[in-house]
């Protein structure tokens, strides 16, 4: 089945009342297309005729009571539409949202992602429309074949003029498919500022920052050129779209022009009667209104390959393709090895990472230290996996990352990351990412029971409550207390794998230092690595990683750190230098000393 083909499916999938009622509808028209032409042609011949009154009044009601009928097929199949068009809209997010199954974050973390994400969306609302197009052109399809055929008997040079004279038309929608595509990709960065711009305008955090630096004037300026720019180039294509149909739509009066001659001269030669003269004039203007009509609809054969194209090709650019077999799913991982890796972002002028040779092996504690932009963060995420490397860089148990299912590897692997989620579900589903069944409760309260702090005292026993302040009814929650909740996160996981990153670094002092040193007993046999700023955090760890530069420039335990004297010796004397000053101060100010 083609990909296309694939998408109608998906977009008629669970529709199909709806698509049986619009057919319905549909399959009427012709019909009363077919009669008005010749109640049309009855009463013209009746008035040119000997009117008989009350037979010329029985004519008028019916195409009267036709003209209704049409009326009514017409709103009639409009509703339809309408509720058609949600469902498909939400059967295509649906078919998106369930097609990301990323497998690294590497290329999701580029600012082409967002555009690439924002074209794809503009692309795929263009196929939601596309529904009242496809229904559109069935139907007028059906009134071009009642009215061209009944003008082809009359006379088949006027249906060909007719046709060859609306061509342009065509030519005119299917190009506008093409520039529509083109000016999607060139909106988009546009598009997206200025969602940005209206967010900082809109949102309570940044809301705050507005009133304090009084910086709503030049966020409303932001938003002001991102959104004239948008209006900018829509008008630009708005504008070819006129120009293009105003040359096209020239030929349709021209033919028009023709038909009435060759009509006008058949009534003349009294080939056909007046009767036939006036329905047929009529049915030249339907004619013209149903081309004009399909021709505008027509577009979708070019929109709906274009979408699924950009589908496809997102796809493939971020999300690895499932069909792929890979040649190991390690299930219980005792070895990872980085040999000579070096790693850059996409983009990026320089590495951040190079020449990175380590092992790490399970039931190790490792910590990463090192100053801000070092390599840290990139680092702990190469070593688990998250990140996509060139081939025998990295090892996971003896298998080149490449070619292991990442999916399956991940099932053994948690994390909490510096930007880590605040959901607004509850908090039953803030630590377990599950429908808080009788066992999931089970085990939250569990986790809780075991580290009390994760949670705010006055949560504990109402763990349904909704967290944040997005929904009615929300418990907002501190920094700190957030990033507890993502503590809980990554240890109702309980993966043999764990990455805290920074993940302490809101909590106070002293529960921080007591946490991690829980965490570390708890997790005995497993492994988990700290990336952190805080050396008194990192020295409970067995190995310490000092990065600088995007390369690790020492290793080993605190003591041997220590003993070494190099970088590590110098941050580890520098803080309890600066921390020893503010004793010594504070001993001063309270007469201590
Ligand atoms: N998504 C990204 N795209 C491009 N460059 C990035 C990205 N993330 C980080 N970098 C760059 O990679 C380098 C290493 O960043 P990383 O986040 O690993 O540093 P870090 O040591 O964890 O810093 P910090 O202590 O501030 O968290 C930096 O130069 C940073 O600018």
């Amino acid at each position: 089945m083609t990909t296309s083909l694939r998408w109608f499916r998906i977009m008629m999938q669970g529709s199909l009342v709806s698509i049986s009622v619009v057919i319905l509808l549909l399959a009427i028209q012709p019909g009363v297309g077919w009669l008005t032409f010749h109640l049309n042609k009855q009463l013209f011949d009746q008035m040119a005729g000997h009117a008989i009154w009350k037979e010329l009044a029985i004519i008028a009601a019916l195409l009267a009571g036709l003209k209704l009928l049409e009326l009514i097929l017409t709103e009639g199949s409009r509703l339809v539409q309408a509720q058609l068009s949600l469902r498909i809209h939400n059967r295509l997010e649906h078919h998106l949202y369930s097609s990301i199954q990323p497998s690294s974050i590497t290329q999701l973390e580029t600012p082409a992602f967002n555009h690439d994400m924002t074209t794809l969306k503009n692309s795929l609302n263009q196929i939601e429309q596309s529904i009242s197009s496809i229904i559109g052109l069935v139907q007028q399809v059906l009134i071009l074949g009642v009215y061209g055929y009944i003008i082809f008997t009359y006379s088949w040079l006027t249906a060909l003029i007719l046709l060859l004279f609306s061509l342009p038309l065509f030519w005119v929608e299917l190009l506008s498919a093409l520039r529509l595509e083109k000016y999607f990709h060139k909106v988009a960065q546009q598009q997206i500022e200025s969602m940005l711009a209206s967010d900082l305008i809109l949102k309570p955090q940044a809301l705050k920052e507005t009133m304090i630096f009084g910086s709503q004037r030049y966020l409303l300026q932001r938003w002001s050129e991102a959104a004239e720019a948008v209006i900018r180039k829509t008008f630009t294509l708005k504008l070819g779209e006129f120009n293009l149909r105003s040359v096209a739509i020239i030929f349709q009066p021209i033919g028009f022009l023709l038909a009435q001659l060759i009509f006008f001269n058949k009534l003349v030669g009294n080939t056909i009667t007046l009767g036939d003269y006036a329905a047929l004039s009529a049915a030249a203007l339907t004619v013209f209104s149903s081309m004009t009509q399909i021709a505008g609809n027509s577009r979708i054969f070019n929109q709906i390959p274009i979408a699924t194209r950009n589908f496809k090709t997102f796809l493939a650019k971020y999300i690895q393709s499932p069909e792929q077999s890979y040649a190991a799913q390690p299930a219980s991982v005792q070895h990872i090895r980085l040999n000579r890796l070096t790693f850059a972002y996409p983009n990026a002028a320089a590495s951040a990472l190079s020449d990175i040779s380590l092992d790490l092996n399970d039931q190790d504690v490792v910590a990463i230290v090192g100053e801000n932009g070092s390599g840290k963060s990139t680092l702990a995420k190469v070593v688990l996996g998250l990140h996509e490397v060139e081939p025998d860089m990295l090892y996971i148990h003896n298998h080149d990352i490449n070619d292991i299912e990442r999916q399956s590897w991940f099932k053994q692997v948690s994390v909490v990351n510096q930007d880590y989620m605040k959901y607004s579900f509850s908090v039953y589903e803030n630590i377990a990412l599950h429908h808080p069944n009788e066992e999931v409760q089970h085990k939250v309260r569990g986790l809780i029971q075991a580290y009390p702090m994760l949670v705010p005292a006055e949560l504990h026993d109402e763990l349904d409550t909704v967290l944040g302040n997005s929904l009615q009814g929300g418990r907002q929650l501190s920094g700190g207390q957030w990033q507890r909740i993502a503590i809980a996160r990554a240890l109702y996981k309980d993966s043999p794998y764990l990455l805290l990153d920074e993940a302490t670094s809101e909590l106070d002092p002293i529960t921080e230092l007591d946490l991690v040193n829980r965490i570390i007993t708890d997790r005995a046999g497993k492994t988990t690595v700290l990336v952190t700023h805080n050396l008194s955090v990192a020295s409970m760890a067995k190995q310490i990683i000092v990065m600088h530069e995007g390369r690790i420039i020492e290793k080993g335990s605190h003591q041997e750190l220590l003993l070494g004297k190099g970088m590590y010796f110098e941050m580890w004397n520098k803080r309890h230098q600066y921390e020893g000053e503010r004793v010594h101060e504070q001993s001063y100010v309270s007469g201590l000393v």
